[in-house]
């Protein structure tokens, strides 16, 4: 492990830091040196079309895959700071929902919505016998239902819920830990326009409050205002970073979808168009 002289809480180290990852799933090299360097507070959205990588470098955030050793030894995957973390401890830091993650806790085997909230101190899908649930753990709970406005769920089964309304619950499961940042994969899948937009405003408050918010996503349209940060993958590769005014251009995205691609500002968001 590397020494830890850092700490969380230290503005000047980044939330994340990767350097030159390269992954490999089944034979094939699926993230080609890839670096990326995201400070904490810094809302981001990540970009890309389909296959380009964006649930790799996910998983590879979330310990599930691992890259490639470096030859000179340097560490890939920094989060503040620190090379290893345990997957609890990453979990207070950056708190991760997935389509995946939805799957399971979607499933038939019965689960509470409640329950499926405060088991996420104990990294299990529901409450077990030997799980001791301190009042402050209830509070907590309580308190994430509220922030994405799903305390009128508690008592429902998972599997019953939307897909809108299960996602909340998922947010609000990760955010017991109160994590500081928030990484949502394609977080608006499935919803209706205006599921969506009221969804995009539920993050812009958990942004408001001082959660980083790294979402991954194919459609501009869900960059919400806060995000200035753009990085866009394609291939494997970073196509391109940088603020949005700079990154959600015709030329880039054209180039990041390879399809002519016309983007237009409305209001406080933006919209592409295959032309
Ligand atoms: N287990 C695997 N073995 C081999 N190739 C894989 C494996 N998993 C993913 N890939 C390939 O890796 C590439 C990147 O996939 P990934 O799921 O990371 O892309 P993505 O950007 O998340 O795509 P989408 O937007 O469709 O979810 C794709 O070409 C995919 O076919």
């Amino acid at each position: 492990m590397s020494p830890d002289t850092t700490h969380p809480q230290n503005a000047d180290i980044p939330l994340l830091e990767i350097r030159e990852a390269s992954v490999l799933r089944g034979d094939r090299l699926i993230l080609d040196r890839f670096s990326l360097k995201l400070a904490v507070g810094q809302h981001v959205a990540i970009l890309g079309a389909n296959g380009s990588g964006k649930s790799t470098l996910i998983r590879l955030i979330a310990r599930q895959l691992y890259p490639l050793a470096r030859n000179d030894g340097v560490p890939t995957i920094r989060v503040f700071g620190r090379d290893r973390w345990s997957v609890s401890e990453l979990r207070s830091l950056i708190g991760i929902v997935s389509p995946a993650l939805q799957l399971d806790y979607t499933s038939d085997t019965p689960l509470e919505v409640f329950d499926a909230v405060v088991s996420g101190f104990f990294a299990a899908r529901g409450l077990g016998l030997d799980h001791q649930v301190a009042p402050w753990m209830r509070e907590r709970a309580s308190e994430a239902l509220q922030q994405v406005e799903a305390t009128s769920l508690i008592g429902r089964e998972m599997a019953s819920l939307s897909t809108g309304e299960a996602r909340r619950v998922l947010i609000a499961r990760a955010l017991v830990h109160r994590p500081r940042a928030l990484l949502l994969d394609e977080p608006c899948a499935g919803l209706d326009p205006a599921s969506r937009r009221r969804f995009l405003q539920t993050l812009r408050q958990l942004a408001g409050h001082g959660t980083t918010l790294l979402l991954v996503t194919h459609h501009v349209e869900e960059i919400l205002p806060e995000i200035d940060h753009v990085v866009v993958l394609r291939e494997g590769q970073l196509l391109r970073e940088g603020d949005k005014a700079s990154v959600l251009t015709g030329a880039v995205l054209s180039a990041a979808f390879d399809m002519p691609m016309r983007v237009e500002r409305q209001g406080e968001y933006y919209g592409a168009d295959v032309m």
